[in-house]
């Protein structure tokens, strides 16, 4: 009987140490370095750190169970049979070696070694040369996912056969009589057994100890969490992870996984192992611990499944921040320029295809800058390399300083630089205005003396520059074609900028031309001021607005669009500007003494942003109104958006002193920006001017049409005045009309007139 009893325990037992096994050898994968043991293949690699270091792993995992007798890795070699690679074993007798084949393995796996993805225990024991074992496999992971090889751990026969004995000895919850029954029949023996069990529960103690210790002392943290994410266990390295310990890490948890979006994707990783029940690949996690600290972590997971339910996750931590950051180093040491810090060509190629890509999608214009410094082997020449270093380093720092975060500059190597313009506009004239422009700022810029060790350097760029896409080219064609353009700067003379397309060139030259004719302008008093009326529904004249014209001399009627941004650009606006407000003043000082004339109580005049960001701005706005000596409250300055969102305390200081003597204030081409009507409460706003944009599509965008009505509406509530601009229809009026607008302006009533025109049209 006693026997029968014993037979089945042994079944049990074997049951629950194969059990254990599994968990162990589950756990064990996870501590491999999968990455540096896929960089061992070669048998000359044993006495090498790295095999060193990883079997050192191993032996720490053999040492962990009493019992496990070898631990060791194994991977698919070249013909597709079984090889080793690693070996916790030091007796040269029994080391399988690095490249070994394992000629005897076992068919359980030899038939589910090349699939195998998820731990695996042999059903019996197996005898091979080496003796008789129980073994377990478990497959390990890359961090992105890919198998690296598979581990095995074989337990001793004569091992588990003790650890029997002891556990039916100890854990027989029968009837008496069955106790009875063994000791009657065993009293011969037990004495004997006495000592074995003794033992056994000492090393079953240590085994239990040791296995604690790996988890507790290990450098990884280790947790379980149950299929809904409870976290029920944390070893208690939270300290090093997350600067606070383990209760109050499980307590806080979700905040210390940072919202980097990486991070998003590992719990994608976690749910799919409790969906699946299934070992996921490793993945990484952005930490931030209670004080702040940022870490990296990897993590390995292995599901936990009973009678096929996931009940949770077992998984690891292990802190990769230092060889991150030492990727992060390798990286940025591959594409970065170690001089100067700035991209090297491999980056500004990969940027410049992506960029390519992005404006053939967005049917836009971008443009590549090659600079190259003329006559700098002169200086290297003469004055050595430490000086020529540092006059790059110098430049580079200027382009840095210079450009917009959306641009980028690269250093091609010796005196050659690159700046990418990226998305610059639709037009292709308007991108090659704006590109010459800028390309004349940087020469400028890189112009400017250099005082380096003593020396004072004078180092001038020739610039060519290459807009795309222009055909079918690739970044390399567009490099090539910027190189070509900046050879020709250097043969018209250097210190220059060339386009590599004629056609851009001569877009660029009227540009120049312009730029230097706005300038005779003023001198030859070629600007003229034109009038457009504000009117309301019955077309009573209720204010005016000035716009500039530009009479020249050859090319005719200038309208305000062609010249104001490239006067506003270089600076020429204000004393545009300046122009504009004295001879509006003017101007409706003369209206008020000119009889018959129904001079409204308003008149308009533009401000740029550059003219009212000026720090004289308010001091010239009063010193024009004094020499005018028309009555403030008849001024309104209208001015855009993004000035106002840009600089608020500013606006608001400049706006509140000239509001003060009665001028008002309006918000031009409202829509286009990004305030809001909440937003421009906070100024002192007197009228906001619906762009005509939104106007001219409001009979047939429902959208424009509602986005108009919400607008009056808003603004009515926050008792703003709402001029409705570019009104050409019947059904535009009456539709603002019906919205509550009572104040138009635009062609359907008057287009913008001379003073002369208007005099004899309101007499
Ligand atoms: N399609 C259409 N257009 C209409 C209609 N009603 C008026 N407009 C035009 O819309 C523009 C209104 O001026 P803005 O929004 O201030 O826009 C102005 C303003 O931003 C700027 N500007 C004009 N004069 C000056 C000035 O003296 N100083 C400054 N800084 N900018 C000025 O140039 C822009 C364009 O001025 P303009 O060409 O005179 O164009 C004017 C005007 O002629 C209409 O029914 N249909």
């Amino acid at each position: 009987m006693t026997g029968v009893y014993y037979w089945q325990y042994q079944d049990r037992l074997r049951q629950e140490m194969r059990e254990k096994l599994h968990d162990i050898v589950a756990v064990a994968a996870l501590q491999i370095d999968a990455e540096a043991h896929n960089t061992l293949r070669l048998p000359e690699q044993e006495s090498g750190p790295t095999y060193l270091r990883l079997r050192r792993d191993l032996q720490r995992i053999r040492d962990t169970a009493t019992g496990i007798r070898y631990v060791y890795t194994m991977v698919p070699s070249a013909d597709g049979q079984i090889m080793f690679v690693l070996d916790a074993e030091t007796n040269p007798e029994e080391i399988a070696h690095l490249g070994d084949l394992y000629d005897d393995a076992s068919e359980t796996l030899k038939t589910n070694f090349a699939s195998l993805d998820k731990p695996l225990v042999e059903q019996d024991f197996y005898t091979d040369k080496w003796g008789t074992w129980l073994t377990a496999y478990a497959p390990f992971y890359t961090s992105d996912g890919k198998r690296a090889g598979v581990l095995g751990i074989d337990i001793e026969n004569s091992n588990i056969q003790t650890r029997e004995r002891y556990l039916l000895l100890t854990s027989l919850p029968i009837s008496f009589a069955v106790i009875l029954a063994v000791l009657i029949f065993s009293w011969l023996v037990a004495y004997r057994l006495s000592a074995t069990t003794r033992s056994a529960l000492q090393s079953l103690r240590a085994s239990e100890e040791k296995l604690r210790n790996i988890v507790e002392y290990s450098s990884n943290l280790h947790y379980f969490h149950t299929d809904q994410h409870v976290l029920t266990y944390l070893s208690p390295q939270t300290h090093r992870f997350l600067d606070c310990g383990p209760e109050e890490a499980k307590r806080r948890w979700t905040e210390f996984v940072s919202d980097h979006p990486v991070n998003k994707k590992g719990f994608e990783i976690t749910q799919r192992a409790i969906d699946t029940g299934e070992q996921q690949p490793s993945y990484e996690l952005e930490l931030v611990g209670t004080k702040g600290r940022k870490i990296w972590v990897q993590v390995n997971e292995a599901p936990v499944v009973q009678e096929g339910r996931t009940i949770g996750i077992v998984g690891a931590l292990t802190d990769i921040s230092e060889s991150k950051h030492y990727a992060d180093f390798i990286q940025h040491q591959a594409t970065y320029d170690a001089l100067t810090d700035l991209p090297n060509r491999r980056l500004l190629l990969d940027r410049l295809s992506q960029t390519l890509t992005r404006c053939r999608r967005h049917g836009k214009k971008g443009a590549l800058l090659f600079l190259d410094l003329d006559q700098f082997k002169h200086i290297n020449d003469s004055l050595g390399h430490p000086v020529g270093d540092a006059v790059l380093k110098a430049v580079a720092e200027r382009l840095k300083k210079n450009l917009r975060d959306e641009d980028s500059p690269a250093r091609l190597g010796g005196d050659e630089f690159v700046l990418l313009f990226s998305e610059v506009g639709d037009d292709t004239e308007k991108v090659a205005e704006y590109t010459q422009m800028y390309a004349e700022k940087i020469r400028d810029l890189l112009s400017k003396p250099y005082k380096i060790q003593g020396h004072e350097l004078h180092v001038t760029p020739s610039i060519g520059i290459a807009l795309f896409p222009m055909e079918d080219e690739n970044a390399d064609d567009i490099l090539r074609h910027a190189d070509t353009a900046m050879y020709r700067a250097k043969e018209a003379g250097r210190n220059t900028v060339r386009f590599f397309l004629p056609s851009m060139q001569h877009a660029a030259e009227e540009l120049l031309r312009l730029k230097n004719n706005i300038q005779q302008a003023l001198e030859r008093q070629e600007f003229q001021l034109h009038y457009q009326p504000l009117v309301d529904h019955a077309n009573n004249l209720l204010g005016l607005e000035s716009l500039i014209r530009w009479q020249h001399p050859k090319r005719g009627l200038i309208q305000p669009d062609q010249f104001i941004p490239v006067a506003e650009d270089t600076g020429q606006i204000l004393k545009i500007g300046e122009w504009v407000l004295a001879n509006a003043l003017q101007q409706y000082k003369t209206w008020t003494h000119f009889p018959g004339f129904p001079l409204p109580s308003r008149m308009s005049v533009n401000i740029s942003p550059r003219q009212f960001l000026n720090p004289d701005f308010v001091i010239k706005v009063e010193r024009l109104l004094a020499e005018s000596d028309v009555d403030p409250a008849c001024l309104t300055l209208e001015i855009t958006e993004g000035v106002l969102l840009n600089k608020l305390d500013m606006a608001r200081d400049k706006m509140l002193t000239l509001k003060k003597l009665g001028v008002r204030f309006s918000i031009d081409d409202f829509g286009t920006g990004y305030s809001s009507l909440a937003y421009l409460r906070r100024l002192p706003v007197d009228e906001i001017k619906i762009d005509r944009s939104f106007i001219r599509d409001i009979s047939n965008d429902p959208e424009d049409a509602s986005l108009v009505e919400t607008i009056i509406t808003l603004a009515d509530k926050l008792c703003l005045q709402v001029v409705a601009e570019g009104v050409e229809t019947e059904e535009q009026c009456r539709f603002l009309r019906e919205c509550g607008c009572s104040c138009f302006q635009g062609y359907y009533f008057h287009r913008p007139q001379s003073a002369d025109t208007l005099e004899a049209l309101f007499k």
